[in-house]
Order: C-alpha cells, then sequence, then structure tokens
C-alpha cells in the first residue's frame, strides 16, 4: 500500500494548530476543510492530462487537461463530511458517495447505517475522506463496500493515522493509496488515537 505521510510546512502547521485542546467548533471545521484541500492537492499529483488545442487571445494554443476517470468523493459520516468542502474545492463537479459508519465504542467495531454510492462508480477514482484512522476498521468498511460495488481506484484521505490503523489496513486493502497529513504515536485503550484530536466528529458538529 502506498503511504503517503504530506509533511508540507502549511499541513504540519494547520494539523498541529487541530491539536488545541480548546479549539472552537468553527475552527477545528475550518482547519479540516483546509487540511482536506491541502491533501487533495497531494492526492490528486498523478491524475492525467492531455493536450489540447484551444483559441487563445494570440491565436491557438496548447493546454493541458484533466482526462481519464473522474471522481467520486466519499465522505464517511459523519466526521468525513468536515473534509469534504476541501476536496470539493480542487475538484467541483465529483460526484458524492455517502457512506454512514459509526465505531461501537465498546467492541471499537465498525457498524454500517447508511450508503448511497454513485451509480457508475466502477468508471471512477473514489477519494474517501475521514479525519481519523484509528484501528482502521471504518475505512477498511467502507473500502469493503466500495470494491463490492465494482471501484478499483481508491484513495483514502485521513487527517491523523495511527499505526495500528494503517497496518490493518494494508493487510485488508494493499492495492488502495493512503495520504495522511500526519502519522501519530499509538490508540489508548478506548481506541482513540494519541496525540490525536479527540473525538473528531463530536468536534466537527459540536455535538460535546
Ligand atoms: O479507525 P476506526 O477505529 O474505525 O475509528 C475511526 C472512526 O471513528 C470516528 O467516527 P465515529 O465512529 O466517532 O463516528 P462520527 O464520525 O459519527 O463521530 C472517525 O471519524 C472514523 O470514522
Ligand atoms: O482518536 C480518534 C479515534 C476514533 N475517532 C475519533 O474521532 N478520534
Ligand atoms: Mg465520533
Amino acid at each position: 500500500m502506498k503511504v503517503v505521510e504530506v509533511k508540507h510546512p502549511l499541513v504540519r502547521h494547520k494539523v498541529g494548530l487541530m491539536r488545541e485542546a480548546d479549539i472552537s467548533t468553527k475552527r477545528f471545521r475550518e482547519l479540516a476543510t483546509e487540511v482536506g484541500s491541502l491533501l487533495t492537492y497531494e492526492a490528486t499529483a498523478d491524475f492525467e492530462t492531455e493536450t489540447v488545442t484551444i483559441d487563445g487571445w494570440n491565436g491557438p494554443v496548447s493546454i493541458e487537461q484533466l482526462k481519464g476517470k473522474k471522481v467520486t468523493v466519499v465522505p464517511i459520516l459523519r466526521a468525513g463530511l468536515g473534509m469534504m468542502d476541501g476536496v470539493l474545492e480542487h475538484i467541483p463537479s465529483a460526484r458524492i458517495s455517502v457512506v454512514g459508519i459509526y465505531r461501537d465504542e465498546e467492541t471499537l467495531q465498525p457498524v454500517p447505517y447508511f450508503e448511497k454510492i454513485v451509480s457508475n462508480v466502477e468508471e471512477r477514482i473514489a477519494l474517501v475522506v475521514d479525519p481519523m484512522l484509528a484501528t482502521g476498521g471504518s475505512m477498511i468498511a467502507t473500502i469493503d463496500l466500495l470494491k463490492k460495488r465494482g471501484c478499483t481506484s481508491i484513495k483514502a484521505l485521513v487527517l491523523v493515522a495511527a499505526p495500528e490503523g494503517i497496518k490493518a489496513l494494508e493487510e485488508a486493502h494493499p492495492d488502495i493509496e493512503l495520504y495522511t497529513a500526519a502519522i501519530d504515536q499509538c490508540l489508548n485503550e478506548q481506541g482513540y488515537i494519541l496525540p490525536g484530536l479527540g473525538d473528531a466528529g463530536d468536534k466537527i458538529f459540536g455535538t460535546k
């Protein structure tokens, strides 16, 4: 599995700000969008382009335009919605496939509760967004679901990843790519990432 920890100074700075214990919901949301945008920039660096000729101000001019597979953005509810606008900033016409999964707080197992995947997902590159890759269970379940629908080109974008989650994801789906703004130290006994961000869903939705 290709794993890219984006080390750009802007990304490191913004993720650092997100770790502040007293951060407001507004600021956390803004930063989740901004880092989502920067991760998208990195994750799309290998997209293919083709050269075409258009009418420019001084006659014909060769330009490059994107070609190949179109994109579907896949936010994992709820917290993934907090990164979605950052992706759409760069790919405004992307179709959206929504997957609802929560993690059982006792067992840490993913519990699916909603899915609405675009109809031609097999023809698209899926950019799956979720701020946290902890045990990896939620991301693995989402990718299982996308593959069952025929999707073969999948990139996962997360703000913070735990080594345990990366290992589990690599074992389950070695063919996908992972882009993360930070690889943190470990999980605590409750399955939270350390140092991590705390509960990203609660911070984005203001529910605690
Ligand atoms: O890698 P895992 O161990 O599966 O944990 C990560 C998942 O946990 C969080 O979601 P949560 O279950 O809190 O749902 P929420 O987004 O609705 O808050 C997070 O947004 C991921 O989806
Ligand atoms: O650290 C974690 C782990 C799972 N979900 C979160 O929101 N945070
Ligand atoms: Mg949550």
